[in-house]
């Protein structure tokens, strides 16, 4: 059933839209969707308020923009800012990026235009990301400025893409496109730009089904376990599906295949 759509739009960069479990979050900040401060805050804020709807349980975060994803730090901004504004602006990012590794909801970036700098970063946090094959460009070109990523690049690249195509990619600062992005592994999908709405709401819908409390679980048993010995790495398995086992979800999706019928999860 479906249930009436919400939406609310904020002053910054942010419009999210929630339909039953699916929220998606649109970034609409012309013409780069470059980032502020502020735009930090409120993009932070309304994952607070989608976790604390108990419906929602996976996030699009795609972009308004059919040329950019994100461009990253806004240049003029950071540029007419002083050294305590850069610090705060790069700590306000890596806390958005904090928020959405350490969230129980399931964050996918759609990447269908240049995804650069804290851009790109933003989408690195995300649990999964895909992307539209068109002509724009990824990277963290930060070294060409000086400066180098600051929010999460110089761990997440390495842990997705492998540390020595991430020293490359960072040490040039040069920008690859989706064709590359795929074959690293950066992005699980690439789509025509005519299919990729299309393909991806149907992974948001083949994530929203599942129970969310096995979702949070699967999430933070990926997060825990990637930089620690096999032998710790199944110890954190074993704690975080421990308490699905005894859940109300674990009996319904039982029950569900049992009695050849949907499961109904309800996150207890
Ligand atoms: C406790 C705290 C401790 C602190 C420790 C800190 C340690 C590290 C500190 C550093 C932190 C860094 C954080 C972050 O990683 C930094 C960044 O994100 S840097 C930004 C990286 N992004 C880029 O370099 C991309 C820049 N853009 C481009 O290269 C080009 O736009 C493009 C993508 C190649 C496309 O080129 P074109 O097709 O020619 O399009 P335009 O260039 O004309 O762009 C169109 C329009 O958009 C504006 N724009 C583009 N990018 C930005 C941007 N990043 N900021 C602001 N504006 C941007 C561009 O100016 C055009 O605007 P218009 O001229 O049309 O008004």
């Amino acid at each position: 059933m479906h249930d009436a759509a919400t939406r609310a739009v904020g002053r910054e960069w942010t419009d999210v839209e929630r339909e039953g479990a699916i929220a998606t979050i649109t970034l609409d900040r012309p013409p780069a969707n470059a980032y502020t401060i502020a735009c930090h805050a409120e993009l932070v804020h309304a994952i607070d308020l989608l976790e604390a709807d108990p419906r929602v349980r996976v996030v699009r975060l795609r972009s308004a923009s059919p040329k950019f994803f994100s461009a990253g730090a806004d240049l003029r901004d950071y540029a007419a800012g002083s050294v305590e504004a850069r610090s705060a602006l790069a700590d306000a990012a890596r806390r958005t990026c904090a928020r959405i590794e350490t969230s129980g909801l399931i964050f996918v970036a759609e990447i269908a235009g240049h995804a650069l700098g804290g851009g790109l970063e933003l989408a690195l946090a995300c649990d999964i990301r895909i992307a539209s094959r068109a002509q724009y460009t990824l990277g963290l070109p930060e070294i060409a400025l000086g400066l180098m990523p600051g929010n999460g690049g110089t761990q997440r690249l390495p842990r997705i893409v492998g540390r020595a195509r991430a020293a490359e990619l960072l040490l040039t600062g040069e920008p690859f496109t989706p064709e590359d992005a795929l074959e690293w592994g950066l992005v699980t999908q690439l789509h025509d730009p005519i299919d990729f709405e299309e393909r991806a709401a149907l992974l948001a819908r083949r994530i929203s089904v599942a129970a969310p409390l096995a979702l949070s679980a699967t999430k933070r048993a990926l997060q825990r376990g990637v930089d620690v010995d096999l032998e710790r790495a199944l110890e954190i398995e074993a704690g975080e599906g421990a308490h699905l086992v005894a859940s109300a979800d674990a009996a319904e999706g039982l029950a569900a295949f049992l009695e050849k019928r949907p499961p109904r999860f309800e996150g207890r």
